[in-house]
Formats: C-alpha cells, sequence, structure tokens
C-alpha cells in the first residue's frame, strides 16, 4: 500500500453533465471488461482485437494493458503480493473512470488474486464489471512462452512467477470464460465474438 497519508477535509464536486449524458452521445454503456489469466494465455491479444471490433462498429474502447501500465503509471511497482494489490488497486480505480466517461474499458492484467479483482468489482456499478476469465492451461501457454519468461521462471531466473512459483485463483464467478474446444484455443476472433455477443445481449452497445 502507498505510504502517502489520506488526505483531510476534502469533499465530492458534482458536475453538471454526467455519465448518462456521455453515453447519450456515445451511443453505448460505459463498463469494464476485466481480462485475467496467466500470462501468455492471450489477454493482449484478446484486448487488441476485441478493441478493434467495438471501433469498426463505431463504439469507443480503451484498453489498460498490465505490461503498458508497468511503463508508466506502475513503474514503481514489482510483483510482491502487495506490488500487485495496488497495481490492481490503481487500474481499477482508472478503469472506473473510463467507464464513467462512457467507454468500454478492457483491462488486461494477469491479477492473479481473486480478492484483488472483486475489490475493482465493487467499485463499478452493478453489473457493469465484466470479468473475462482466460482458462487456458498453464501447459499450452508455457508452451508459446512468447516472452522467454517460463524459460528464465523455470531456471530459477525469475522469481515469483504467475503459474510457476506464484499462486493464480481462477475466478469462481466470472461472467465470460474463454476456453480450449476439444484441445484447440478459439482464434483471436472468435474469442473477441465471445465477449461482443456478451455485451450485445446485455445491453452495452447502446445507450
Ligand atoms: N513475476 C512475474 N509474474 C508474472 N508476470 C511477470 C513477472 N515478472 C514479469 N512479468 C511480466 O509482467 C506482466 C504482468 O503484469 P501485470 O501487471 O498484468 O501483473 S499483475 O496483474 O500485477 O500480476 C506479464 O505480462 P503478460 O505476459 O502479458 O501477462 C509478464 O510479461
Ligand atoms: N487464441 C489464440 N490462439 C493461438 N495463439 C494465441 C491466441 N491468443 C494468443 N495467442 C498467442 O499466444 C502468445 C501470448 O499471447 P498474449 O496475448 O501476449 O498473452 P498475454 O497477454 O496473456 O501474456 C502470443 O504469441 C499470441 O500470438
Amino acid at each position: 500500500m502507498s505510504s502517502v497519508k489520506m488526505s483531510t477535509n476534502i469533499f465530492w464536486q458534482d458536475c453538471p453533465i454526467g455519465k448518462l449524458d456521455r453515453q447519450k452521445l456515445l451511443n453505448q454503456k460505459g463498463c469494464v471488461v476485466w481480462i485475467t489469466g496467466l500470462s501468455g494465455s492471450g489477454k493482449s491479444t484478446l484486448a487488441c482485437t476485441l478493441g478493434r471490433e467495438l471501433h469498426s462498429r463505431g463504439k469507443l474502447s480503451y484498453i489498460l494493458d498490465g505490461d503498458n501500465l508497468r511503463h508508466g503509471l506502475n513503474k514503481d511497482l514489482g510483483f510482491k503480493v502487495e506490488d500487485r494489490a495496488e497495481n490492481i488497486r490503481r487500474v481499477g480505480e482508472v478503469a472506473k473512470l473510463f467507464s464513467d466517461a462512457g467507454l468500454i474499458c478492457i483491462a488486461s492484467l494477469i491479477s492473479p488474486y481473486r480478492r484483488d479483482r472483486e475489490s475493482c468489482r465493487a467499485l463499478l456499478p452493478d453489473a457493469s464489471f465484466i470479468e473475462v476469465f482466460m482458462n487456458i492451461p498453464l501447459e499450452v501457454c508455457e508452451a508459446r512462452d512468447a516472452k522467454g519468461l517460463y524459460k528464465l521462471a523455470r531456471a530459477g531466473k525469475i522469481k515469483g512467477f504467475t503459474g510457476i512459483d506464484d499462486p493464480y485463483e481462477p475466478p469462481q464467478n466470472c461472467e465470460i470464460q474463454i476456453e480450449l474446444k476439444d484441445g484447440v484455443c478459439p482464434s483471436p476472433s472468435d474469442m473477441a465474438g465471445q465477449v461482443v455477443s456478451y455485451l450485445e445481449e446485455n445491453g452495452f452497445l447502446h445507450e
């Protein structure tokens, strides 16, 4: 947790134009699509494919990718339990702002601990936190090893790597699950299609 002291004597400032006005302008409903899963499970691939699909339908989205945010907003954080918790907390707060702006905010982070994800869910209005679980087996993620990190973790050169020597707690009640079918991973466009269908069926693609 941050060592900065809590502010005191602060008041909430209401503004005349609110979320409903912005949603009307955009003809969509603000929400957070929170993609969680192991490194290499396809979180960024899904986020980018979904962002492109929404864009082609005239829907405004923005991607918050764990790796990218660690180059800026979260560059002071590592991978200890408390650092990951602070990472998820900050991204949850930023996602809440994007959602309030009326955007479909796509957050893709390992977010391995259930408690941290549930805290983010609790920040969002009812039903507007949509948890997508990349239920891709470790063996598949490790075989991909796009960044060579699993190899380093197996060799003991990275400590506390999720799935190797740090836990991943799968969601118990996620809205969407991406999984293998007959041992094959759905294509990026099928994964994105699954999320678009959910957004459509639940009224997020109209105000
Ligand atoms: N120890 C350890 N464990 C897991 N991942 C590690 C670690 N060290 C570096 N990386 C790289 O950091 C990316 C994950 O960052 P996140 O912000 O999504 O992680 S977390 O949600 O705070 O757990 C992750 O990116 P993805 O592969 O896109 O998931 C890795 O590239
Ligand atoms: N649906 C998929 N089918 C096949 N390969 C995939 C799929 N999704 C992702 N990949 C590949 O797996 C690797 C890791 O994907 P990535 O999106 O970077 O995962 P993450 O963001 O979870 O670390 C990349 O090489 C990517 O091309």
